[in-house]
């Protein structure tokens, strides 16, 4: 897996408060989702990317530079949608793209240029010389993607980008970020609270809780259950398919309706095949198998739990 930043035992603090508490964690390439509860670090991990936010301790590459000493060099190469509007009052949106594309340092005539392109491109062609404070909330969180894309970044952050949208605006935005991802070949590191958005768009994802990794690694495989069971989904209720099944040693559960879960020890394709038989001998007929797996938010609740406390250690008696 290639990554596009390595962050180790960072430390993060706003006075006395402790943002990030020694996180480690790799951005691969791609699409990944930044994930979190309230307060767990997620914009502050995006602001010390940037280089906006000074660690206190640890260390941190974005494409190969320093996020402490490189912070020039890194906005150039990182485009930030943040959660706020951040437009400037009183500007077109034309004026106001081009005017972020020189602030990533890109010469006037092609910022201009590549601010009608990237307007063209998130939707907002036709309003582009309308005063930006005129745009509905849709159109703004549109403009606030084409700021980030205006200077042609490699990597994207987009922080709660959907945030405020109704559902036809919300199923443009994560269309659009997806085509930047998936056809541009942008990568994105996307931090929101909605997980089915994060499912659209992301193959990845990175859990903080506390300023601290709690998970990361391929949606698929946070949502893999231990032990690989699978789901048998049967024409009907069958008590002579789970005596079977049970004989053969496997952990019957009635799912709902005729979708029993089925557990045995195994590779997925042995346990399959075992299934298949099982259900030949009690004559169930099988509709559908599948691999069992959990919802991203069931992977979410259980990577972000309170972490077991350690056992008091016994005092020594005299
Ligand atoms: N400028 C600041 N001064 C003091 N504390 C801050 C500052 N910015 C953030 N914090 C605190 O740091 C912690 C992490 O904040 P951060 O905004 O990174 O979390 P988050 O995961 O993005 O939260 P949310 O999902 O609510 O946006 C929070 O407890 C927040 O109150």
């Amino acid at each position: 897996m290639s990554v596009v930043a390595r962050i180790q035992n960072l430390v993060v603090q706003y006075g006395r408060f402790t943002a990030l508490n020694g996180l480690t964690c790799d951005i691969p390439e791609g699409a990944t989702g930044l994930l979190g509860p309230n307060g767990a670090g997620k914009t502050t991990l995006l602001k010390t990317l940037l280089g906006f936010v000074k660690p206190a301790s640890g260390t941190g590459e974005v494409l190969g530079i320093d996020i402490r000493t490189g912070d020039r060099a890194i906005r150039q190469k990182i485009g930030l949608m943040p959660e706020q509007d951040c437009h400037i009052p009183g500007m077109s949106a034309v004026s106001f793209v081009a005017y972020a594309g020189e602030l990533a340092g890109m010469p006037p005539e092609q910022a201009l240029r590549r601010a009608h392109e990237v307007l063209e491109y998130c939707g907002l062609g036709e309003a582009r010389y309308r005063n930006v404070e005129t745009y509905s909330t849709g159109m703004k969180q549109r403009i606030k993607l084409a700021q980030a894309l205006v200077h042609g970044p490699k990597l994207l952050l987009l922080d709660e980008p959907t945030n405020g949208l109704d559902p036809a605006g919300r199923e443009d935005m994560l269309e659009l970020v997806r085509s930047v991802s998936h056809g541009k070949g942008v990568n994105v590191l996307v931090s929101s609270h909605v997980l089915p958005d994060i499912e659209r768009v992301c193959d990845r994802v990175i859990v903080i809780m506390g300023g601290q990794l709690r998970a990361a690694g391929t949606i698929k495989d946070l949502k893999r259950i231990e032990g690989h069971p699978v789901d048998v989904e049967l024409r009907e209720v069958s008590p002579e398919f789970v005596k079977t099944m049970r004989e053969r040693g496997a952990n019957v559960e009635l799912l709902k309706f005729t979708t029993y879960r089925v557990q045995l020890p195994g590779l997925p394709e042995e346990v399959a095949r075992n299934v298949i038989e099982g259900a030949l001998k009690s004559r169930a007929q099988v509709r559908g198998l599948t691999l069992a797996e959990r919802s991203l938010e069931e992977a979410f609740l259980d990577a972000v739990a309170p972490l077991p406390t350690p056992a008091p250690s016994l005092a020594p008696t005299a």
